[in-house]
């Protein structure tokens, strides 16, 4: 099979106005029960069929009169009523007797025999009756059509006497996995199998979307395999996803099947991610081919598909999405000739609302997880600037940017407790692994509420203070600890490498690996190996890096290195031996302008609480003893 590599780059409106003018829409309509029809779209009006209510109805407690005989009454002048000839007892909702006209409620009756009451005020006519068709008249619209059907609106149809109503038919999405590596979820991995997911992520977009998905089961990256899928499929839904295969690899087959089944539209948007994404045709069933990567998968399918199945299932109107205004954190690069679509939370900092850019990779899921919304960085821009104003696309309903506390820093599992917790009171944490010097450097930028710092001072063994004093100079910060961890050397269990100390990390067979420069972590590995007198340039593998103590210890764990320098709590989740080296403070920096903020009080309280402090210490190598408390420095 020869590679598919001639991806045509044409803009997002260009594929947009390619595709949607070559489909042919077709809005199917079903008759059903109102009691069903939830969020469905009315194909035709709704028209009552009774009026309601269909008599006239007492809308009080109380007694049935007519208005007439009760003109005149007053607290001086009270006027008598007998039972039957005068009034009767009369429920709410009750049908009015003929005889009369108007209903006094029981708070105004005063008894005075079992026959007779009194009452010190008239009635006017009608009055505390709903007369027929209060509600509805016999023939009234009820609901027009192309109506999205809310719970309101079955109560009142079916007041009106109508059960079975004409909507449109939900598309039916049919939505093909295909890749030779993928596995069902809950199966056990072996190495290269990648856990299916983005079939599930685009069914529940459908779903939202007003369509029904169907999923068969994974198709591999077999040619004839999906081409027959492909062509079963196109025949009985209204709409076909093939997820992966878009691109250039030499089992990318989706391209040319669509192409050699239909007629393919556009096969390559100059956009970020998603760029491979195939829009296509067979026969009048439209077919989009997706990108393999989960991120480039649900935004392409979100960007093109949605309007289709929007349209499929009646909506007249294409939801538009919630923007707002925002100013973006930090500086952002971007490729001339691609419209990226960046992940972004929104947070309220400096009195503003900010957008803090996500992981960009299109293999991460957790940067759509997290984001409140997107930003379209323009073709034409070679990125955004620190504090430019830019539109946030909104993915979610609710945003709530003043609950919203940033964090940059050193990477450490008690910050996932942290969030965990915070999510408890109703608070957002948002943790970036910059490292500590990292953070530092973002919180003198303006750019985060809070950095989480372990730097090592060689000449003193202090740790912090002195960074904190060359960096700031006109702010000050408070620093509050978080806790006290254990560092130091992960490797296997069965340690072939023999390791025993740092005098180890120069062996000739053994292969290290860092963390990224301006970790904690890497300094006190620096520190350590002077102490040792050690050269950096003897240790194999020195200029490897991870950027956080979890994939450092994964990498040692799946054997893509040795050893390399890192906490407890990561070396025992992946079941390594450790060798203890240093015991260090992590502190949180925190200026000293945001500490009556809110989310910081509520951090602080959280960071103080027992159930905090019990969590972190079920996990290895931690101290909570100063943990929450204010430590002292110039
Ligand atoms: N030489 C080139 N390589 C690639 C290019 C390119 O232009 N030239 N484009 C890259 C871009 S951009 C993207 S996006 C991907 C698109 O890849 P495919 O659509 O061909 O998909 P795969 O390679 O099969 O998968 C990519 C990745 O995603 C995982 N995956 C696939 N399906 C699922 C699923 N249903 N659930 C979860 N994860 C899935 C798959 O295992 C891979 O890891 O190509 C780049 N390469
Ligand atoms: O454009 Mo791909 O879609 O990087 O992820």
């Amino acid at each position: 099979m020869t590679r598919n590599i001639y991806l045509n780059n044409v803009s997002v409106e260009e594929a947009k106005k390619k595709w949607y003018s070559a489909l042919e829409l077709k809005r199917a309509t079903e008759k059903i029960d109102i009691r069903d029809a939830l969020d469905r779209i009315t194909a035709e009006p709704i028209v009552a069929k009774v009026s309601a209510p269909h008599y006239h109805a007492s809308a009080m407690d109380g007694i049935a009169v007519k208005a007439e005989k009760t003109a005149g009454a007053s607290e001086k002048n009270p006027i008598k009523l007998e039972k039957d000839k005068d009034y009767q007892m009369i429920d709410t909702g009750d049908p009015i007797p003929e005889v009369f006209n108007a209903v006094i409620m029981i708070e105004d009756v005063n008894r005075i025999s079992e026959e007779i009451v009194e009452i010190e005020k008239g009635a006017t006519p009608w009055q505390h009756v709903r007369t027929v068709g209060e509600s509805l008249v016999k023939g009234e619209l009820i609901l027009p059509a192309n109506h999205q059907i809310s719970p309101y609106d079955i109560g009142l149809v079916l007041d009106g006497g109508v059960i079975e109503v004409k909507v449109y038919s939900q598309p039916q999405v049919q939505i093909i996995p295909t890749g030779t590596e993928l596995v069902e979820p809950g199966a056990s991995l072996k190495p290269g199998n990648i856990i299916e997911f983005n079939s599930q992520v685009l069914a529940k977009l459908v779903q939202k979307w007003g369509g029904k998905a169907v999923r068969k089961k994974i198709i591999p990256d077999n040619y004839q395999e999906i081409k027959a899928e492909v062509s079963r499929a196109v025949a009985e839904m209204d709409l076909v996803v093939v997820t992966a295969g878009s691109s250039a690899g030499s089992e990318d087959y989706t391209a040319q099947i669509l192409a050699e089944l239909g007629e393919v539209f556009v096969h390559g948007v100059s956009m970020k991610p998603g760029g491979p994404v195939i829009l296509a045709r067979i026969g009048n069933t439209p077919v989009i081919g997706v990108p393999g990567y989960p991120v480039a998968a649900a935004l392409t399918f979100r960007l093109f598909a949605r309007s289709v199945i929007y349209k499929l299932a009646g909506k007249v109107e294409e939801e538009e999405d919630r923007k707002v205004k925002a100013k973006i954190v930090s500086k952002v690069l971007s490729s001339l000739g691609f419209r990226e679509f960046l992940r972004v939370k929104l947070s309220e900092l400096d009195g503003e609302v900010v957008a803090t850019p996500l992981a960009r990779s299109s293999g991460v899921m957790g940067s759509l997880v997290e984001a409140d919304g997107l930003v379209a960085i323009s073709e034409f821009s070679e990125g955004l600037n620190s504090k430019e104003e830019v539109e946030v696309e909104l993915l979610k309903d609710r945003v709530r940017a003043e609950k919203t506390l940033l964090s940059a820093g050193s990477n450490d599992l008690t910050l996932d407790i942290l969030k965990d917790e915070l999510a408890g009171t109703g608070f957002d944490f948002i943790t970036k692994s910059t490292g500590s010097l990292g953070g530092l450097t973002a919180l003198k930028r303006r750019e985060t509420h809070l950095a989480g710092t372990h730097l090592l001072d060689p000449e003193t063994g202090e740790y912090n203070f002195s960074y904190l004093k060359n960096l700031f100079k006109n702010r000050e910060i408070m620093l509050v600890n978080l806790v006290y961890r254990e560092q130091g050397l992960m490797f296997r269990k069965d340690n072939s490498k023999k390791i025993q100390g740092f005098e180890d990390l120069a062996k000739e067979d053994l292969l290290f690996i860092n963390r990224q420069r301006g970790a904690g972590t890497r300094v006190l590995l620096d520190y350590m190996l002077k102490e040792k007198g050690i050269n950096p340039e003897q240790i194999n593998g020195y200029d490897r890096i991870e950027y956080t103590h979890m994939t450092l210890a994964a990498a040692i764990a799946s054997g893509g290195a040795d050893t390399g320098l890192g906490i407890l709590a990561a070396a025992q989740a992946f079941d390594l031996d450790f060798i203890p080296i240093a015991k260090e403070r992590y502190d949180l920096a925190i200026p000293r302008e945001y500490w009556e903020d809110e989310r910081i009080q509520v951090l602080l309280k959280v960071l103080r609480s027992d159930e905090f402090k019990e969590r972190v210490n079920k996990l290895s190598g931690y101290d909570t003893s100063k943990t929450g408390q204010v430590i002292k420095h110039e």
